[in-house]
């Protein structure tokens, strides 16, 4: 790993919430479909792709955690990914923005390109191409900051000159999140509910206006009322960006997403097309069988 592909400090706490306390996966059979949204499924015919992957593997050492994951993600759309615990949604994602660059054990093979260009090109960088693509964490993990320092802690690190009250005005707007924080955006980020301080992590992520936004179970951790504001705040996010979003929450997937990629057991992709159709009519035995729960 170059001395570039480091996170610096603050990624790197960001990085400390991917452990995954919970598994909300849907074990009771169910029918799913109920939860699909007007906004299933919307995505335009001739909308372009942002994301392409061909033909991903991954190994963590010698565990091949994907293999051969071929997809192309539209855009201004939300992408959702589901699947069992371990079958490498979070792997995939971390192929996005080049965050497992990050894990000394793991190897990335194929092509991953970001409007046409493989982000693991030579002359790629990875910070630049973190910028471009931002993460947001399963467990909100603001900084020990105020929430103001919180929203421009990127541009900061990035020595971007900015008018930063306009951009903490503007990403924290929306994020959903200004009219409750207007009044104390000195005040300390951690001072927040859960799901505050996951709408100010979205703001954060959206301070350096990337084009991406990749969502690790952004609302697993936060009850239900949190929920359905993020899960709102995701819809609204897909008109201005992409947004790749790994839930365990098969009615979490049906409501918001546009397309859903099914993972199953051993790292494969098995189905991927748009949410309706995954849900009503998957082409895959094991995909309804997954998504009905008859099988976790
Ligand atoms: N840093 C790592 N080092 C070694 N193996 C890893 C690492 N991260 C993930 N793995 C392994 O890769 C496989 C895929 O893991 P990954 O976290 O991508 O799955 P997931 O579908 O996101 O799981 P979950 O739903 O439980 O979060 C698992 O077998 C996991 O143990």
């Amino acid at each position: 790993m170059s001395q570039r592909d480091k996170a610096p400090e603050g990624e790197q706490q960001a990085m400390n919430g991917t452990e995954d306390p919970t598994n909300d996966e849907m074990l009771v059979e169910t029918d799913v479909s109920d939860g699909l949204s007007a906004s299933a499924n919307s995505v335009a015919d001739n909308a372009e792709t942002v994301i392409s992957s061909e033909d991903i593997n991954v190994w963590y050492g010698d565990d091949h955690a994907l293999t051969d994951i071929s997809m192309d993600i539209p855009e201004n759309s939300v992408t959702a990914m589901v699947g069992p615990s371990g079958c490498g949604k979070s792997t995939f994602l971390r192929c996005i923005n080049r965050m497992n660059d990050l894990i000394d054990v793991a190897r990335v093979e194929g092509r991953l390109t970001l409007r046409g260009k493989n982000v693991y090109d030579d002359d790629v960088d990875p910070v630049a191409l973190r910028r471009r693509v931002g993460m947001v964490f399963q467990k909100p993990n603001p900084f020990p900051k105020s929430i103001y320092e919180n929203v421009v802690y990127g541009l900061k690190i990035q020595g971007i000159d900015a008018d930063y009250d306009e951009v903490v005005e503007e990403s924290l707007k929306r994020a959903a999140l200004w009219d409750e924080v207007k009044d104390r955006l000195h005040e300390s980020g951690l001072d927040l509910s859960g799901g505050q301080q996951q709408r100010l992590c979205i703001a954060r992520a959206i301070a350096t206006d990337p084009e991406v936004l990749l969502m690790d179970e952004p609302a697993s951790a936060l009850d239900p009322v949190a929920t359905s504001q993020i899960e709102d705040l995701v819809e609204e996010l897909a008109e201005d960006y992409t947004v790749v979003i790994v839930t365990h929450n098969m009615q979490q997937a049906a409501r918001i997403s546009d397309k859903t990629a099914v993972f199953l057991t051993g790292g494969e992709l098995v189905e991927f097309d748009d949410t309706q159709k995954i849900f009503e009519n998957p082409e895959s035995q094991r995909v309804e069988d997954y998504i009905t729960g008859k099988f976790g």
